[in-house]
């Protein structure tokens, strides 16, 4: 863009020469209204192309970096062309809303008392009707046969609207796509198990598919069967990123735009409407919702997708829905794994039957440690692995350097495990390098090393890279845009992926680099399940993730950098090759590999009980102690 702005050489004859036939090509199409233009080339002769579009009585516009041309006039700004329109829900206050809909029922009042007495014959009443109140279905003061009716004719509609898409060519590719998942092997037995189950437990692997076609199948089945617009059904994503970006996969599967059939709800945002019937939203957000409906009131099924994880809110919802489900006996609650543990979730929702359906990845070479140093050469030195985290440098450093006085288990099973290994297979330089392994270290120019390799040496594709927390991929950043190579803007697009950061830039991870320049995401392990960032070949674990843990001598709860589990590496392995083959770099030796604990520490049992007790607390709850006792893995009562 830089180069283009500041000298705008002339245009391009031949460019121009392609636009004229392509404008004679749109005024000839009679179904084709525009031509939209995202090219670099474009936007540089856009006032050539300008005057062209007018001398053929055609319109133009330039919004941002988008071109378009168009047979009617355009309007000086177009939302669905701005990349950054935060897409925020409204949300209205609660005395307004019940104004409005006092004056929504007044009229419904009005209008619906025809439609009863004449069977239906007078369509527009009951078309407005169905307008302005179908998401209500729970509303008490509108007579239930009609709102029955409304309903069944909603959902004829929905049922047309989806055999068409699947006859479409378009909607049949994406049928053929689906069925090469090893989920939809499964459908039947899953869709007759969630009948006749009030809970099932799903263990999916990677990439089979549990977490965008197991929610779809219910609504495809429930909307077949003439009953779409009866069903509900939430399904819960440990973070905001994988709500957004399944919810718009699955409208993508299902040829339709984002808020339509399918939505999602986020802290603070969310596209959903009024047809809404598969709602992808945070476990936070249903938690809160729990607050205030307990009884999940017009809620069909729910989802609650990595309960591997055993993240806080899982575990918390897993208590609280366990006790609604008596209350609710028509509620279906699904428990989807990415691991096989699903026992223990079975076990405690009184032996739910389970479902294991087996993962799917093009093959992903793994390569540890060794590997890398034998493939790359690159020397590792006592003092080269030491991360320059900027001002606190001479703090950590000396703190590294300090003997540790307080080791953890994972750590010292590392040690162990390193101290047995003698790597005899590999080169003399490889055995020097990892004898000055620092373990305590990201190491900041191993990954820039093992990145220049990556562009240098390998084949096109992006590049997501595991990291612990926003210091560590800032400074990163900042080390890497002042290398000549990766600092390159025309060679590497850097890009940061961080919870903290707004969803607009979360975003961006998803698009794709312009040619010949390669993508590199740096991110923490919120990138780590469900969500599939097309491009990405290779990925590159560090082997931590930030973890709160109990600082005794201070008495604090901190958050440090912990080993990961086997579990999560295999996730962050599982991000390469879901679309096509890759590679994945974990920068730690097979055999540290070898030590890492199966699965995580639920964060229930790692997190300090104060916090914990404040945090149930906020969930108005009355007793604390009850309360924990009903979990999972309750804390031992004496602590
Ligand atoms: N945005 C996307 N673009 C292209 N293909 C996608 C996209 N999202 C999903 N897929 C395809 O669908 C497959 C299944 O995705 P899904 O997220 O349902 O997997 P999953 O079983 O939940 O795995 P995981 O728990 O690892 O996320 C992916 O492996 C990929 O091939």
């Amino acid at each position: 863009d830089h180069e283009y702005e500041d000298h705008r050489p002339s245009s391009s004859v031949a460019n121009i020469d392609e636009w004229r036939w392509k404008l004679s090509m749109l005024q000839r199409n009679a179904e084709e209204q525009e031509i939209i233009s995202r090219d670099r080339r474009d936007r540089r002769d856009y006032d050539q192309i300008a005057n062209l579009a007018k001398r053929m009585g055609l319109y133009s516009e330039l919004y941002g970096k988008v071109i378009v041309a168009s047979k009617v006039p355009l309007p000086n700004y177009r939302p669905d062309l701005d990349d950054k329109r935060p897409q925020r829900e409204v949300v209205i206050p609660l005395s307004l809303q019940r104004r409005v809909e006092g004056f929504v029922q007044e009229h419904l009042d009005r209008s619906l008392l025809p439609f009863d007495k004449d069977g239906g014959k007078t369509e527009s009443g009951s078309e407005k009707a169905e307008q302005v109140n179908l998401d209500e279905k729970q509303d008490p003061l509108l007579d239930e046969s009609v709102m029955e009716k409304i309903l069944q004719r909603k959902s004829l509609r929905m049922r047309n609207f989806q055999r068409s898409w699947q006859e479409s060519p378009e909607g049949a590719k994406m049928v053929e796509f689906r069925k090469s998942l090893p989920a939809y092997k499964e459908k039947e037995r899953l869709l007759a198990a969630i009948a006749r189950n009030q809970v099932i437990v799903i263990s999916g692997e990677t990439g089979c598919g549990k977490t965008t076609q197991l929610p779809q199948f219910v609504l495809e089945s429930e909307i077949e069967s003439g009953r779409g617009a009866f069903c509900n059904i939430i399904c819960t994503q440990p973070r905001r990123i994988s709500a957004m970006a399944v919810a718009e996969r699955v409208s993508t599967e299902r040829g339709e735009n984002l808020g339509e059939s399918v939505g999602y709800k986020v802290r603070l945002e969310g596209i959903r409407g009024k047809d809404t019937h598969l709602l992808f939203c945070t476990s936070g957000i249903l938690l809160r919702r729990l607050l205030s409906d307990r009884n999940l009131n017009g809620v069909s099924h729910v989802f609650v997708d990595e309960i591997h994880e055993r993240g806080m809110n899982e575990d918390f919802l897993l208590i609280v829905l366990k006790d609604l489900l008596s209350r609710r006996r028509d509620l279906r609650l699904i428990l989807m794994s990415a691991t096989l543990n699903a026992e223990l979730f079975s076990s405690y929702f009184g032996g739910a039957p389970t479902i294991h359906i087996p993962g799917f990845t093009h093959p992903v070479r793994a390569h540890f440690l060794e590997d890398i140093l034998e493939r790359t050469g690159y020397k590792m030195t006592a003092s080269n692995q030491l991360d320059d985290y900027g001002q606190d440098k001479v703090w950590k450093t000396q703190r590294q350097l300090l003997p540790r006085k307080r080791k953890n288990q994972i750590t010292t099973l590392v040690e162990d495990a390193l101290q047995n290994s003698n790597f005899e297979t590999y080169g003399s330089r490889t055995r020097d390098s990892l004898a000055n392994w620092n373990p305590d270290c990201i190491g900041f120019n191993l990954i820039e090393a093992v990145l220049c390799h990556i562009c240098r040496k390998e084949r096109a594709g992006a590049v997501l890279v595991f990291m612990t927390g926003w210091d560590d991929i800032s400074s990163l950043k900042d080390q890497l845009k002042a290398h000549p190579l990766l600092g390159d803007p025309n060679r590497v697009l850097l890009l940061a992926c961080h919870g903290s950061m707004a969803t607009s830039e979360q975003r961006l991870i998803f698009d794709k680099a312009p040619p010949n320049v390669r993508k590199v995401v740096l991110a923490t392990n919120m990138a780590e399940a469900s969500i599939t960032i097309n491009d990405i070949v290779f990925v590159m674990d560090c082997g931590k993730a930030k973890e709160t843990t109990y600082d005794a001598l201070n008495n604090t709860p901190c958050l440090l950098p912990s080993w990961i589990s086997k579990a999560s590496s295999r996730q962050r392995r599982g991000r390469a090759g879901r679309v096509q083959p890759g590679e994945c770099y974990h920068l730690y030796p097979r055999c540290v590999y070898d030590a890492f604990a199966e699965y995580q520490l639920p964060e229930l049992l790692r997190t300090p009980l104060n916090s914990l007790c404040l945090q149930i607390k906020s969930l108005q709850v009355d007793s604390i102690g009850e309360f924990l006792s009903a979990a999972l893995q309750p804390p031992e009562p004496r602590a």
